[in-house]
């Protein structure tokens, strides 16, 4: 259950959105894998503890994915440590975690961190914005990402990131293909809003990762679960 390489489907949630009581329960009782806490805009260490203290009273691993030094706590059972792989600026590669570990070295547990070889595919979106990953990656550009991920670094989790926008799937499928051949678990989030569209993209990522579908269309959000778990 804390072994992401046995997840199949996770809900990301924004610290940033509003989700009443009522629809958290049924994401945290949807038969997700996880839930992932994480966003790049108005993230604060009171929303993210906020939304944490809500989400812990279900019994599935909750984890925060940092992209801030400012949102770093104890209390959740993982931390997802995103590396941007195709920025430019060293600080979302390695600048801001070196930061990290002066600040916090003595008080992690690395047994409870993930880093995640980050590649973003939409220039447009937020995070792209953020940290700087403007240039929009071709077919060959993302294979060559999944390869650095996947054969060389060997990391544990490569994140395929479409945030708002649904992928290219010869991409997400050449990705899948290749990583398949090594232990580097393959995440894919970005513009799932139907249950065809996560089981599409299931049957070539290990990890189908929904995000806004929750707070846009949550009906059809719940639906994907069951569609990722059924696909093969
Ligand atoms: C006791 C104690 C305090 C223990 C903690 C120990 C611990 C866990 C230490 C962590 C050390 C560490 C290595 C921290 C990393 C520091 C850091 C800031 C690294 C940079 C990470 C990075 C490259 C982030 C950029 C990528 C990014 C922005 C990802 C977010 C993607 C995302 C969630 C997108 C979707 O949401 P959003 O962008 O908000 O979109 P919408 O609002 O439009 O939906
Ligand atoms: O919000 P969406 O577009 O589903 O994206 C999910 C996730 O990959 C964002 O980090
Ligand atoms: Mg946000």
């Amino acid at each position: 259950m804390y072994d992401v390489r046995e997840w199949r489907h996770v809900f990301k949630l924004d610290p940033n959105k509003e989700i009443d009581d009522q629809l958290l329960e049924r994401v945290c009782e949807s038969g997700t894998d996880a839930i992932i806490v994480g966003g790049s805009d108005g993230v604060t260490l009171d929303n993210v503890l906020e939304l944490m203290v809500r989400v812990r009273r279900y019994p599935l691993p909750c984890v925060l994915e940092i992209s801030s030094l400012e949102m770093v706590t104890p209390g959740f059972d993982l931390y997802f440590i995103p590396t941007v792989l195709n920025t430019k600026r060293a600080e979302w590669i390695t600048g801001l975690h070196a930061a990290a570990m002066k600040e916090y070295g003595e008080l992690m547990n690395p047994d409870e961190l993930v880093v995640e070889g980050y590649c973003i595919a939409n220039p447009e979106c937020k995070a792209a914005k953020l940290t700087g990953a403007t240039e929009k990656p071709d077919t060959e550009d993302i294979t060559a990402y999944a390869r650095l991920a996947g054969h060389l670094w060997k990391l544990p989790v490569f994140y395929l990131e479409y945030s708002g926008t649904y992928g290219d799937i010869k991409a997400v499928k050449k990705a899948g293909d290749l990583l398949a051949e090594t232990r580097t678990t393959y995440f894919y989030g970005g513009g799932i809003r139907t249950a065809e569209q996560a089981k599409e993209i299931g049957q070539h990522a290990d990890v189908v990762v929904v995000g806004n579908a929750v707070y846009d269309s949550p009906e059809e959000a719940l639906k994907t679960v069951t569609a990722v778990k059924n696909s093969v």
